[in-house]
């Protein structure tokens, strides 16, 4: 990694060095004193005595450079820490909380950057006096809009990963996500901007040095020694060169550190849905239910976004039942309403959302909780695995951090019991050498470890339900099944129920007792798995059924693609949402929405398939 900074990293960093240690040891230098007139001619050249040679009062120029390197730097690094302190705190509150922190902070933010620079400064200095620690405060001050505009962004960016949405399904609270998962994140862009910073508090000093309102002489500063040189252009122009070159350089290296080290630490940013606690607001009255005796009951679950194209209805409707060690599969194409509706179950939603219906986990109704009630329930008694498991793991934690995480946060466990616990729980997931992958990161995993870690992070809780969200489609087809088998056997072992979100029905075939087929965010048909896919009723459910490849499939058998798009949510057809694509479709199908009836078994069609029409259409 060190190699890829490259010789202009390190010619840099030295050089930073360099000033930095002979700012910090002017003292104990053999140099002159900086305001010392020596014995000699003034103006005096380069010399072995005196390298950058002597200025107009004979001063050695070389001692002069060099103590100014300490007003330099010394208001680069407190102005970068002033701005720091304000502008990131700020920042994150605003890329993190949004809505009115963030319409507040960047307002008042825009109009300070819009102020000008240099009447801050004349009024800070008429006021306040011209000295070192007013400068950086002036510095600081001014760089606080740029802090809180990156900060805002880097966190924007993390705020809305999959970690940390794996964090607040484990229950962790706004703070601890935010110091935990963010912060690191933040923190690197955050490091590589201090030095651009450093570089652009020495140039803005050495401006207001110039202008006079920087520390006053006789303390020598990079700017002051330019401006007082200048006159000295054509008779001695080595004592404007000398502190020109050594800012030049030293800005420059700044610069170039800053810029490698970004360069270095730049993560591809990955967009997914902002995902926050929903404001739960019920768009309808729900019809009368019973409170069924099951594990997870969900009732006419929906969730509407309204758009500037119209309402969005993401999920509209879903109802199901689960019990303790059975796996039910929801299954749709992309965009069908699977990921929302498990968001819905969790409470995890977009800002935007809306969402209705209710949620009963033993009897007890999920949607009637509060945000901070239902921590106590994610982690604990609702476990999730994501699709991607890099995307869900923190790159910049080690896999045994973020283990041990729940298992601090809600069993309340110490550090080394935490760890021990983590280690048992990734070999309980199928991963050699626990002790070892405890200390990785999650670059160095393949990504069927990845996933076995983010299923050990769901499971460490002991969950009575465990939601798997396509949890196999970043992983290749031979990792897919182990990743499934493993599904399996700790619903076996543990006696939880699985929800198992997929759209490619030939994966979960296999692994489903029970089976919820999703069109256009509503339910088209749900039964025991075997009937669904021996038997489907609802033409959609064939269609996609045809469309995954079987183990019985004839060689060269041509699967077949399911003709037309998914509907327009925001402008869905006024009939059946199929009806369009679907073979069978009559008159009344693209007239009439049809009613998802329970005959034994449920779908949501006008004219359901019956055998023989199943086996002509296969
Ligand atoms: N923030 C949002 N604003 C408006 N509509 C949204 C938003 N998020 C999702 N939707 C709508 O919700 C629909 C369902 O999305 P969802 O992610 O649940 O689909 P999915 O079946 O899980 O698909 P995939 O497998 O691609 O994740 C999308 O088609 C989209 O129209």
């Amino acid at each position: 990694m060190l190699r890829r900074l490259g010789p202009g990293f390190w010619l840099s960093a030295g050089w930073i060095g360099l000033v930095l240690l002979a700012a910090l040891l002017a003292d104990v230098l053999p140099l002159a004193r900086y305001d010392e007139t020596l014995a000699g001619p003034p103006q005096a050249g380069p010399s072995l005595a005196h390298p950058f040679g002597t200025d107009g009062l004979g001063r050695d120029v070389l001692s002069r450079v060099t103590y100014g390197a300490r007003v330099s730097l010394g208001v680069g690094v407190g102005a970068v820490l002033l701005g720091l302190a304000v502008g990131a705190p700020l920042g994150l509150l605003a890329g993190y909380r949004r809505k009115a922190a963030d319409a507040v902070i960047m307002a008042v933010n825009d109009v300070a950057q819009a102020f000008p620079a240099l009447v801050f400064a004349l009024a800070v200095v008429a006021f306040a006096g011209a000295n070192l620690r007013n400068v950086i405060i002036v510095l600081g001050v001014l760089g606080v809009p740029s802090w809180v505009r990156l900060v805002r962004g880097a966190t924007l960016s993390h705020a809305s990963r999959e970690f940390v949405l794996a964090a607040r399904v484990l229950g962790a609270r706004d703070l601890r996500i935010l110091w935990r998962e963010v912060v690191p994140n933040v923190a690197v862009p955050a490091s590589s901007y201090a030095f651009v910073g450093m570089a652009v508090v020495i140039v803005a000093e050495g401006s207001l040095a110039f202008l006079g309102l920087s520390v006053q002489a006789p303390t020598p500063t990079w700017g002051g020694l330019i401006n007082e040189g200048r006159t000295l252009m054509e008779t001695a122009p080595h004592v404007v060169l000398a502190p020109s070159v050594v800012m030049f350089l030293t800005v420059l290296s700044f610069n170039l550190v800053g810029d490698r080290l970004r360069a270095l630490t730049d993560v591809r940013e990955i967009g997914l849905e902002p995902v926050r606690q929903a404001v739960a607001a019920v768009p309808a009255p729900a019809a009368p239910h019973a409170v069924r005796d099951c594990l997870l009951q969900a009732e006419d679950v929906r969730t509407h976004f309204v758009t500037p194209r119209g309402l969005v209805k993401a999920v509209d409707g879903v109802s199901f039942t689960l019990e303790r060690g059975r796996t039910l599969a929801v299954v749709g194409e992309s965009g069908s309403g699977k990921s929302m509706l498990i968001r819905s179950i969790l409470g995890l939603l977009p800002g935007t959302a809306v969402r209705g219906g209710s949620v009963y986990l033993s009897g007890d109704d999920l949607t009637a909780r509060s945000p901070a009630e239902m921590r106590a329930v994610l982690g604990p008694r609702l476990g999730t695995v994501f699709q991607d498991p890099m995307t869900a793991l923190n790159p910049v934690r080690t896999i045994g951090a973020q283990v041990s995480e729940p298992l601090r946060v809600h069993l309340r466990m110490g550090r080394r019991r935490a760890r021990e616990e983590a280690a048992r729980l990734l070999a309980s997931v199928g991963i050699p050498d626990p002790a070892r992958t405890l200390r990785r990161y999650p670059h160095q995993l393949s990504g069927g470890m990845r996933q076995r870690v983010t299923i050990a992070m769901a499971l460490a809780c002991g969950p009575d339900v465990l939601f798997a969200d396509e949890p196999t489609t970043a992983l290749d087809v031979t990792i897919q099944d182990q990743v499934l088998r493993l599904l399996h056997r700790l619903r076996e072992e543990r006696h939880m129920a699985v929800v198992l979100v997929s759209h490619d029905l030939s994966v979960v075939a296999r692994w489903a007792d029970e089976v919820i087929v999703m069109y256009a965010g509503r339910v088209v048909e749900r039964g025991p798995a075997a009937e669904v896919f021996a038997r489907p009723r609802m033409p959609y459910t064939e269609a996609l059924l045809q469309a995954a490849p079987r183990l019985d499939d004839p060689p060269h058998h041509r699967l077949r693609v399911i003709p037309g798009r998914p509907p327009d949510l925001a402008a869905p057809p006024p009939g059946c949402a199929f009806a369009p694509r679907c073979p069978y479709a009559r008159e009344r199908c693209a007239a009439e929405a049809p009613p998802l009836v329970d005959d034994g078994r449920a779908y949501a069609c006008w004219y359901p398939l019956t055998e023989e029409a199943q086996s002509i259409g296969r």
